[in-house]
């Protein structure tokens, strides 16, 4: 899916005429910007236009709302469901890649893709729960990947414990997933790995969740004043709600089953510059953004080679 982001103040829509959007056949098409836009493809230009087609696309005035529900619907129902999901926005620095999954909480049209997925889940189970009978419990976790050497943190410790803890919670950490390893080849087993330990927090309300993401928010390394510019593109921020759902068994024994599903909500921030600086320098490497779309495929192909760096 595409979002195309609002030209910056100045810039005229002529200025963006190498670029056509069509939201209803759900592609764009680029142009050589020497040709000055789709009607003038015959003057002298080497370059023929490149068409790119989505799942769908967003032109530059579409609203939150149009894009939240375009995008998270469906993965909030296959979490319901019992899948796990997992929604993010990928893209150069400064193109609303936050604004897209945050937005800005001044009105409840500005909202982003986070906290309108943590009402429509809230929603959604509240429906199910009624049609079905199904028990729901909610839980919620947040962890920050800050800084070059990609630093773990629990951004939910402090509500965890209700004291005041500065720096990296010693309690989160990366480890080899036997369960998710097994599955796998044994050449690839080593690369399973999961985020161990953090604070997973009951959120039996969809306003207890908000009140979670608002906490981590202002967790964020990237939200204290004394953050620099780069420390705030290498801030990566994984809020995520575990949904347990238990069922009484229809063979009348009374006993339950269920299990648990995750959706997976993220605020990436952009490596841009920190590329250049960590292959110079050899130490904290962290790959530009368009290498992650290579680390998923390699996951959903089975690959040996998973190019985390
Ligand atoms: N669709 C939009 N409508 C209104 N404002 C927007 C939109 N997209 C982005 N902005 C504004 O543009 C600015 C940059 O957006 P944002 O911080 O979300 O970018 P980013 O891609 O997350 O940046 P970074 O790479 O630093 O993480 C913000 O002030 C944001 O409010």
């Amino acid at each position: 899916m595409l979002r195309i982001c609002p030209a910056p103040a100045g810039v005229t829509s002529e200025s963006n005429s190498f670029l056509k959007v069509d939201p209803r056949k759900k592609q764009i098409t680029l142009f050589d910007p020497a040709t000055n836009g789709p009607q003038n493809t015959t003057r002298g230009s080497q370059v023929p236009p490149k068409m790119f087609a989505f799942d769908a696309v967003f032109p530059h005035d579409a609203s939150q709302a149009e894009v939240s529900a375009g995008t998270v619907a469906e993965v909030i129902q296959s979490v319901v469901d019992g899948a796990d999901g997992c929604v993010f926005c990928f893209g150069h620095t400064k193109l609303g890649k936050s604004y897209t999954m945050m937005g800005k909480d001044d009105s409840m049209q500005t909202l982003g893709i986070i906290p309108c997925s943590i009402s429509w889940l809230f929603k959604l189970i509240n429906e199910r729960k009624e049609k079905t009978g199904a028990r729901f419990s909610v839980r919620a976790s947040a962890v920050e990947v800050w800084g070059k050497d990609e630093k773990l943190k629990d951004l939910l410790s402090e509500v965890a414990t209700g004291s005041l803890q500065d720096g990296q919670s010693p309690g989160v950490y990366l480890c080899e997933d036997p369960i998710c390893g097994m599955q796998m080849p044994s050449t690839q087993s080593a690369l399973a790995k999961q985020l161990q330990n953090q604070s997973e927090l009951r959120a039996p309300t969809a306003e207890k969740a908000a009140f979670f993401l608002d906490a981590a928010i202002a967790s964020r390394r990237s939200s204290k004043p004394d953050c620099d510019e780069e420390e705030q593109r290498n801030s990566h921020m994984l809020f995520t709600l575990h949904v347990y759902q238990y069922r009484m068994d229809k063979s009348g024994k009374g006993g339950m089953s269920g299990g648990r599903s995750r959706l997976h909500l993220i605020d990436l921030g952009s490596c841009v510059k920190a590329l250049g600086k960590s292959r110079d320098s050899g130490a904290g490497l962290c790959l530009s953004l368009s290498a992650l779309g290579n680390v998923i495929l390699a996951l959903v192909n089975g690959s040996k080679h998973i190019p985390y760096k």
